[in-house]
């Protein structure tokens, strides 16, 4: 039935007569190619049908869009079955893997993805990111932007504030060969990102057969691109902390930052002392090592205690050792108070067969203690003590001990635990096997102290053409001479050497007056807090406590102490007042 049309007095214009409108009405009941019930649908849910309806009539009077809603309806009565005849098809014709986001592969995938499908097909979306090659960004973005951009002819830079495109939430098809793959990315769409959304973030890659060897295949792809670009670069990897872990389930998981690699040169340790390491950690990945720990039946770990003062350059070390050795770095500190056992092991279980482990500071943990017998303080001071460093980790030594060498524990990796103080170890944390070679970091030698102020003075003071090598090497030797030997660590000489802004004339007219100033102040910070050590520590009492008022804490302490479960005591110790800051 055609639509009809009524006429109607809108409204009278002032000696013009009414002004006639005709309204556009099409039964809704008309019979036709559509349901009449469809029709309402599709016209509620589709509001600007309704104007296209109007407008087409008003050009075309006698016109209906009929046909058009026909299509309408049959696509939108099509989409459920296309939808679960495609489910049907992909469930049982492909193969399929799912990559969590905090897997080191997922971010392997999106560089693969971003580099060799984004900058290569045409994209009309794409999820930005700025980030550089030191700054927070994850591991993938520089060396995948550094490879598109070089796709395109253009010079890599890598700054900062590098704008990188990678592939969106959604999905995508791309071919490797003649393979076809299906790319799907979850996580929050663009409409939730200011919304707080739990939805999980990973990927999915789907090929066609019963195979899972393609998708291992191409995961090796992505793999190889990954060390192909890793040029410069370090990835370390920290424990996911128990805040966002708690949001997003990824408890026990690591996140990663890319810095630029720490050359080994640029730690300045004795030489032999360096060679060795580096020898020692190169002959661990050959493959004459891997043969003789297989033929021997030793499990194929190693391990270091690198020990001496904050500030020698342990954790450096390890860094740079990484970079050398070409391999990721995982760092823990368990004095961050936030790693349980349980959480230690799931983070060595997730560990990568080749990489460096570094457990920094692993004295100030309280651990090495663990099984000694917990003395019961005579004071409020020993208990005060003992509450705050034994509440400063949540692993216990046999927790530790279970993670880096139980049988679940990963091989191939190489160990380094960094202490201040390696007395208060525990022999079973340090027997053979588990800790290979210990290392002491001192403090500035003389020769080192020429090794630092040729690299930090010397190098840019030549670089801007004021100085030649052969002026700059006596200077060397003159400023190693004034530094007191053995005294300063490392971290300090070059604190004072970076204020010298490349001027080698300062850095030996200043270092006199710097080393008297420097020792003064180590002096007097020692003192204070040996005295600290011997006054009682602050209660959170509002006036000072006479010994009668202090006794029932001092018993509940004791008390406590006794027990295995975690301390939870009435006496409130200052933050700054801990065992492991002084
Ligand atoms: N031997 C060294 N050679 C070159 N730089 C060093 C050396 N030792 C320390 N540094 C510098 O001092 C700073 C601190 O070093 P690092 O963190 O490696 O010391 P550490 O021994 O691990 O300290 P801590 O025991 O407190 O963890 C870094 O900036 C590092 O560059």
């Amino acid at each position: 039935m055609a639509s009809s049309k009524e006429t109607s007095v809108a409204q009278t214009q002032e000696g013009k007569g009414p002004i006639i409108v005709s309204v556009y009405k099409e039964p809704l009941d008309s019979p036709g190619l559509v349901p009449a019930h469809f029709k309402r649908t599709l016209l509620s849910s589709l509001p600007f049908l309704e104007i296209l309806q109007r407008l087409a009539y008003r050009l075309q009077p006698g016109y209906n869009l009929d046909k058009v809603l026909a299509l309408i309806a049959l696509y939108k009565a099509g989409t459920p079955v296309y939808e679960y005849l495609r489910d049907a098809f992909l469930d049982f014709c492909t193969s399929c893997i799912t990559i969590p986001e905090h897997d080191p592969v997922f971010k392997e995938i999106l560089a693969w993805m971003s580099s060799e499908v984004m900058s290569k097909t045409s994209t009309t979306k794409a999820l930005i990111m700025t980030g550089g090659i030191s700054g927070n960004a994850s591991d993938h973005d520089n060396y995948y932007l550094g490879k598109m951009a070089q796709q395109r002819g253009q010079v890599v830079h890598t700054t900062s504030d590098e704008v990188q495109c990678m592939p969106p939430i959604g999905r995508r098809i791309f071919w490797v060969g003649f393979r076809p793959f299906l790319f799907r990315r979850s996580g929050p769409s663009i409409d939730q990102t200011h919304k707080s959304s739990h939805q999980p973030t990973g990927i999915v890659i789907l090929t066609l057969g019963w195979s899972l060897q393609p998708l291992q295949d191409f995961m090796k792809i992505c793999h190889d691109l990954k060390l192909a670009n890793k040029n410069g670069t370090t990835t370390i990897f920290f424990p996911i902390s128990s805040k966002v872990a708690g949001t997003y389930g990824t408890h026990g998981r690591w996140q990663s930052v890319t810095k630029a690699v720490r050359r080994l040169d640029t730690i300045e340790i004795d030489d032999i002392v360096k060679a060795d390491l580096v020898k020692d950690a190169e002959y661990f990945y050959s493959q004459e090592a891997q043969n003789f720990y297989a033929d021997c039946g030793i499990p194929y770990r190693y391990g270091y205690l690198f020990h001496g003062p904050p500030g020698t350059g342990k954790t450096s070390f390890s860094a740079a050792l990484a970079g050398h050795l070409n391999c990721d770095l995982y760092m823990i500190n368990l004095a961050a108070g936030d790693v349980s056992d349980g959480k230690l092991l799931r983070l060595f279980l997730s560990l990568p067969r080749k990489c460096v482990v570094v457990i920094e500071d692993i004295d100030s943990t309280g651990i090495g203690r663990e099984q000694d017998a917990v003395p019961v303080p005579t004071s409020l001071e020993g208990a005060a003590a003992t509450t705050t460093e034994r509440r400063r980790s949540n692993v216990t030594l046999s927790g530790l001990l279970n993670a880096i060498d139980g049988n679940a524990s990963q091989e191939g990796r190489l160990l380094i635990m960094t202490s201040n103080n390696p007395e208060a170890l525990d022999e079973a944390l340090i027997r053979p096997g588990r800790v290979d070679k210990e290392v002491y970091f001192g403090n500035v030698s003389p020769s080192v102290a020429i090794g630092m102020f040729l690299r930090l003075v010397g190098r840019a003071a030549i670089a801007k053409g004021n100085f030649t090598t052969d002026q700059i090497t006596p200077m060397a030797m003159e400023f190693s001479a004034k530094l007191p030997a053995d005294t300063f660590t490392p971290a300090q000489v070059q604190n004072f050497l970076q204020m010298c802004r490349g001027d080698p004339n300062k850095a030996i007219a200043e270092v006199d007056d710097w080393a008297a100033k420097t020792a003064a102040k180590s002096t007097s910070a020692f003192s204070s807090r040996v005295n600290d050590k011997k006054s009682p520590r602050k209660i959170s009492t509002k006036k000072e406590p006479t010994a009668v008022e202090l006794a029932p804490h001092t018993e509940l302490v004791s008390k406590s102490l006794t027990d295995e479960a975690e301390l939870s005591v009435d006496v409130d110790v200052e933050p700054e007042a801990t065992v492991g800051d002084m």
